[in-house]
Protein backbone atom coordinates (compact mmCIF):
# COMPACT_ATOMS: atom_id res chain seq x y z
CA UNK A 1 0.00 0.00 0.00
CA UNK A 2 1.01 3.56 -0.51
CA UNK A 3 2.33 5.38 2.43
CA UNK A 4 -0.44 8.46 1.43
CA UNK A 5 -3.07 5.99 1.06
CA UNK A 6 -2.04 3.94 4.87
CA UNK A 7 -1.83 7.75 6.32
CA UNK A 8 -5.47 8.26 4.57
CA UNK A 9 -6.79 5.19 6.05
CA UNK A 10 -5.47 6.09 9.46
CA UNK A 11 -7.23 9.36 9.47
CA UNK A 12 -10.43 7.60 8.72
CA UNK A 13 -10.12 4.46 11.07
CA UNK A 14 -8.40 6.20 14.27
CA UNK A 15 -9.64 10.47 13.96
CA UNK A 16 -5.40 11.39 13.59
CA UNK A 17 -2.07 10.37 12.75
CA UNK A 18 1.13 10.90 14.97
CA UNK A 19 4.33 11.84 13.47
CA UNK A 20 7.56 12.01 15.25
CA UNK A 21 9.98 13.83 13.03
CA UNK A 22 13.79 13.11 13.55
CA UNK A 23 16.39 15.61 12.80
CA UNK A 24 19.08 14.25 11.03
CA UNK A 25 21.44 16.59 12.64
CA UNK A 26 20.48 15.37 16.27
CA UNK A 27 19.24 11.54 16.70
CA UNK A 28 17.91 9.85 19.62
CA UNK A 29 18.42 5.80 18.50
CA UNK A 30 18.00 5.20 22.22
CA UNK A 31 14.59 7.48 22.36
CA UNK A 32 13.51 5.95 18.87
CA UNK A 33 13.70 2.39 20.03
CA UNK A 34 11.56 3.03 22.29
CA UNK A 35 8.33 4.98 20.74
CA UNK A 36 7.95 2.44 17.74
CA UNK A 37 4.57 1.23 18.75
CA UNK A 38 3.42 5.03 19.76
CA UNK A 39 4.15 6.26 15.95
CA UNK A 40 2.18 6.04 12.68
CA UNK A 41 5.31 7.41 10.70
CA UNK A 42 8.48 8.79 11.10
CA UNK A 43 9.30 12.20 9.40
CA UNK A 44 12.98 12.52 8.83
CA UNK A 45 14.42 16.41 8.13
CA UNK A 46 16.14 19.21 9.43
CA UNK A 47 16.30 23.02 7.97
CA UNK A 48 20.23 22.78 7.79
CA UNK A 49 21.32 19.63 6.40
CA UNK A 50 24.70 18.62 7.70
CA UNK A 51 24.59 15.20 8.16
CA UNK A 52 24.71 11.84 6.21
CA UNK A 53 20.88 11.63 5.86
CA UNK A 54 21.69 7.77 3.81
CA UNK A 55 23.27 6.81 6.82
CA UNK A 56 20.25 8.04 9.66
CA UNK A 57 17.31 6.95 7.63
CA UNK A 58 18.80 3.27 7.04
CA UNK A 59 19.14 3.17 11.22
CA UNK A 60 15.61 4.40 11.35
CA UNK A 61 14.20 1.90 9.17
CA UNK A 62 17.00 -1.15 11.26
CA UNK A 63 14.81 0.36 14.46
CA UNK A 64 10.66 0.22 13.16
CA UNK A 65 9.40 -1.00 10.25
CA UNK A 66 7.00 2.51 10.43
CA UNK A 67 7.01 4.51 6.95
CA UNK A 68 9.44 6.72 6.29
CA UNK A 69 9.04 10.04 4.81
CA UNK A 70 11.54 12.70 4.03
CA UNK A 71 10.51 16.49 5.31
CA UNK A 72 13.69 18.32 3.20
CA UNK A 73 15.03 21.33 4.24
CA UNK A 74 16.40 21.83 1.00
CA UNK A 75 16.99 19.73 -2.49
CA UNK A 76 20.05 18.04 -0.95
CA UNK A 77 17.50 16.01 1.62
CA UNK A 78 16.79 13.43 -0.70
CA UNK A 79 17.73 9.89 0.01
CA UNK A 80 16.96 6.59 -2.05
CA UNK A 81 15.89 4.85 1.25
CA UNK A 82 12.92 6.61 2.55
CA UNK A 83 9.63 5.88 1.59
CA UNK A 84 8.01 8.54 1.33
CA UNK A 85 8.80 12.59 0.48
CA UNK A 86 6.63 15.44 2.27
CA UNK A 87 6.48 17.24 -1.68
CA UNK A 88 6.88 20.63 0.00
CA UNK A 89 6.39 24.29 -1.88
CA UNK A 90 6.60 26.83 1.31
CA UNK A 91 3.29 28.82 0.11
CA UNK A 92 4.49 31.57 2.52
CA UNK A 93 8.21 32.42 1.64
CA UNK A 94 9.27 35.97 0.22
CA UNK A 95 11.99 33.97 -1.66
CA UNK A 96 10.86 31.97 -5.02
CA UNK A 97 13.29 29.43 -4.19
CA UNK A 98 11.44 28.11 -1.71
CA UNK A 99 8.26 28.15 -3.07
CA UNK A 100 8.89 26.62 -6.38
CA UNK A 101 12.98 26.47 -7.28
CA UNK A 102 13.79 23.87 -4.67
CA UNK A 103 11.02 21.40 -5.37
CA UNK A 104 11.42 21.98 -9.04
CA UNK A 105 14.96 21.06 -8.47
CA UNK A 106 14.58 17.65 -6.48
CA UNK A 107 11.78 16.79 -8.77
CA UNK A 108 14.19 14.50 -11.39
CA UNK A 109 15.60 13.05 -8.39
CA UNK A 110 12.75 11.97 -6.30
CA UNK A 111 11.23 10.12 -9.63
CA UNK A 112 14.98 8.03 -10.12
CA UNK A 113 14.32 7.10 -6.79
CA UNK A 114 10.91 6.06 -6.48
CA UNK A 115 10.13 7.91 -3.52
CA UNK A 116 6.24 9.00 -3.25
CA UNK A 117 5.34 11.78 -3.45
CA UNK A 118 2.98 13.38 -0.96
CA UNK A 119 1.98 17.23 -2.32
CA UNK A 120 2.18 19.54 1.28
CA UNK A 121 1.74 23.19 1.02
CA UNK A 122 3.91 23.99 3.88
CA UNK A 123 3.11 27.35 5.64
CA UNK A 124 4.80 29.28 8.51
CA UNK A 125 3.00 31.08 11.00
CA UNK A 126 3.54 32.92 14.07
CA UNK A 127 6.51 32.46 16.05
CA UNK A 128 7.59 30.89 12.94
CA UNK A 129 10.11 33.58 12.49
CA UNK A 130 11.96 33.06 15.69
CA UNK A 131 12.84 29.79 14.64
CA UNK A 132 14.46 27.98 12.46
CA UNK A 133 12.92 27.56 9.41
CA UNK A 134 11.15 31.30 9.44
CA UNK A 135 14.93 32.64 9.21
CA UNK A 136 16.31 30.03 6.32
CA UNK A 137 12.74 29.91 4.28
CA UNK A 138 12.94 33.57 4.21
CA UNK A 139 9.07 33.67 5.47
CA UNK A 140 6.62 36.21 5.67
CA UNK A 141 5.22 35.15 8.88
CA UNK A 142 1.52 34.64 9.08
CA UNK A 143 0.16 35.99 12.62
CA UNK A 144 -2.04 33.98 14.61
CA UNK A 145 -4.63 36.44 15.53
CA UNK A 146 -5.61 36.43 11.31
CA UNK A 147 -6.64 32.77 11.27
CA UNK A 148 -8.34 33.62 8.38
CA UNK A 149 -4.85 34.27 6.29
CA UNK A 150 -4.12 30.46 7.31
CA UNK A 151 -7.14 29.39 5.83
CA UNK A 152 -6.88 31.15 2.57
CA UNK A 153 -3.48 29.92 2.02
CA UNK A 154 -4.96 26.23 2.46
CA UNK A 155 -7.91 27.33 0.53
CA UNK A 156 -5.41 27.99 -2.34
CA UNK A 157 -2.99 24.81 -2.19
CA UNK A 158 -6.73 23.10 -2.54
CA UNK A 159 -7.12 24.72 -5.67
CA UNK A 160 -3.30 24.44 -7.04
CA UNK A 161 -4.53 20.69 -6.33
CA UNK A 162 -2.45 19.74 -2.75
CA UNK A 163 -3.91 16.96 -0.69
CA UNK A 164 -1.86 18.32 2.43
CA UNK A 165 -1.12 21.49 4.37
CA UNK A 166 1.76 21.37 7.09
CA UNK A 167 0.71 24.39 9.83
CA UNK A 168 4.24 24.90 10.93
CA UNK A 169 5.19 26.97 13.62
CA UNK A 170 9.22 25.99 14.16
CA UNK A 171 10.71 23.33 15.65
CA UNK A 172 11.37 24.52 19.13
CA UNK A 173 8.52 26.85 19.31
CA UNK A 174 7.75 29.09 22.37
CA UNK A 175 3.68 28.51 21.41
CA UNK A 176 1.92 26.29 19.13
CA UNK A 177 -0.80 27.24 16.33
CA UNK A 178 -3.67 27.66 18.28
CA UNK A 179 -7.06 25.87 17.98
CA UNK A 180 -9.05 28.51 15.93
CA UNK A 181 -6.27 28.59 13.32
CA UNK A 182 -6.70 24.98 12.74
CA UNK A 183 -10.28 24.96 13.04
CA UNK A 184 -10.81 27.74 10.22
CA UNK A 185 -7.68 25.96 8.00
CA UNK A 186 -9.93 22.55 8.27
CA UNK A 187 -13.36 24.02 7.69
CA UNK A 188 -12.54 26.26 4.71
CA UNK A 189 -9.86 23.85 2.39
CA UNK A 190 -11.10 20.36 3.60
CA UNK A 191 -7.68 19.14 3.21
CA UNK A 192 -5.19 17.12 5.29
CA UNK A 193 -4.19 19.32 8.03
CA UNK A 194 -0.71 18.59 9.76
CA UNK A 195 0.39 20.82 12.85
CA UNK A 196 3.65 21.07 13.90
CA UNK A 197 5.83 23.19 16.20
CA UNK A 198 5.87 23.60 20.09
CA UNK A 199 3.93 21.06 20.86
CA UNK A 200 5.21 19.61 24.18
CA UNK A 201 2.45 18.14 26.14
CA UNK A 202 -0.22 15.53 25.40
CA UNK A 203 -3.48 17.68 26.49
CA UNK A 204 -1.71 20.24 23.93
CA UNK A 205 -1.85 17.82 21.52
CA UNK A 206 -5.60 16.29 22.68
CA UNK A 207 -7.10 20.44 21.79
CA UNK A 208 -5.45 20.34 18.14
CA UNK A 209 -6.69 17.12 16.91
CA UNK A 210 -10.21 18.19 18.10
CA UNK A 211 -9.75 21.51 16.97
CA UNK A 212 -8.98 20.03 13.21
CA UNK A 213 -5.68 18.52 12.92
CA UNK A 214 -5.40 15.50 11.17
CA UNK A 215 -1.80 14.64 11.84
CA UNK A 216 0.65 16.20 14.83
CA UNK A 217 4.37 16.51 14.42
CA UNK A 218 6.52 16.34 17.56
CA UNK A 219 10.32 16.72 17.37
CA UNK A 220 11.82 18.30 20.09
CA UNK A 221 10.15 15.73 22.50
CA UNK A 222 12.34 12.61 21.03
CA UNK A 223 15.14 13.92 21.60
CA UNK A 224 14.36 16.21 25.37
CA UNK A 225 11.71 13.59 26.60
CA UNK A 226 11.08 10.17 24.67
CA UNK A 227 9.02 8.89 27.65
CA UNK A 228 6.43 11.43 26.64
CA UNK A 229 5.65 10.35 23.21
CA UNK A 230 3.69 7.01 24.32
CA UNK A 231 1.44 9.91 26.30
CA UNK A 232 1.00 11.86 23.46
CA UNK A 233 0.03 8.87 21.04
CA UNK A 234 -2.60 8.18 23.91
CA UNK A 235 -3.76 11.69 23.32
CA UNK A 236 -3.63 11.89 19.62
CA UNK A 237 -5.74 8.61 19.51
CA UNK A 238 -8.20 9.32 21.85
CA UNK A 239 -8.90 12.92 20.68
CA UNK A 240 -9.04 11.05 17.24
CA UNK A 241 -11.68 9.00 18.12
CA UNK A 242 -13.73 12.01 20.39
CA UNK A 243 -13.85 13.46 16.94
CA UNK A 244 -14.99 10.80 14.92
CA UNK A 245 -18.48 10.85 16.73
CA UNK A 246 -18.81 14.36 16.45
C1 LIG B 1 10.53 19.19 -2.12
C2 LIG B 1 11.95 19.56 -2.01
C3 LIG B 1 12.94 18.75 -2.71
C4 LIG B 1 12.38 20.62 -1.31
C5 LIG B 1 11.49 21.53 -0.57
C6 LIG B 1 12.33 22.48 0.23
C7 LIG B 1 11.48 23.44 0.99
C8 LIG B 1 10.34 24.10 0.33
C9 LIG B 1 11.85 23.70 2.28
C10 LIG B 1 11.13 24.65 3.13
C11 LIG B 1 12.06 25.47 4.00
C12 LIG B 1 12.75 24.75 5.14
C13 LIG B 1 14.07 25.29 5.54
C14 LIG B 1 12.19 23.72 5.78
C15 LIG B 1 12.81 23.01 6.91
C16 LIG B 1 11.78 22.17 7.56
C17 LIG B 1 12.37 21.36 8.63
C18 LIG B 1 12.97 20.08 8.26
C19 LIG B 1 12.31 21.82 9.93
C20 LIG B 1 12.82 21.12 11.10
O1 LIG B 1 13.37 22.07 11.98
P1 LIG B 1 14.90 21.94 12.47
O2 LIG B 1 15.79 22.27 11.38
O3 LIG B 1 15.07 20.61 13.09
O4 LIG B 1 15.02 23.03 13.57
P2 LIG B 1 16.23 23.20 14.60
O5 LIG B 1 17.31 23.88 13.85
O6 LIG B 1 15.64 24.05 15.67
O7 LIG B 1 16.63 21.85 15.05
O1 LIG C 1 10.44 20.23 17.42
P1 LIG C 1 8.98 20.60 17.57
O2 LIG C 1 8.79 21.88 18.32
O3 LIG C 1 8.19 19.48 18.08
O4 LIG C 1 8.48 20.92 16.06
C1 LIG C 1 8.27 19.89 15.14
C2 LIG C 1 8.14 20.35 13.71
O5 LIG C 1 6.93 20.98 13.43
C3 LIG C 1 9.31 21.18 13.28
O6 LIG C 1 9.37 21.27 11.91
MG1 LIG D 1 16.01 20.12 14.94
Amino acid sequence: MKVEERLNRIIEEEGAIYFVLVDPENVNYEGLEKIKDYSDAILIGGSSGICELDYVVKEVKKITKLPTILFPGNVDNISKYADAILYMSLFNSLNPYWIITAPALGALKILKYNLEPIPTAYLCIEPAKKTSVGFVGDIKEIPQNKPKITAMYCLSAKFFGFRWAYLEAGSGAEYPINNETIKMAKKVSGINIIVGGGIKKPEIAYEKVLAGADGIVTGTLVEKDPKMIEKVYDAIKKAGREKKWI
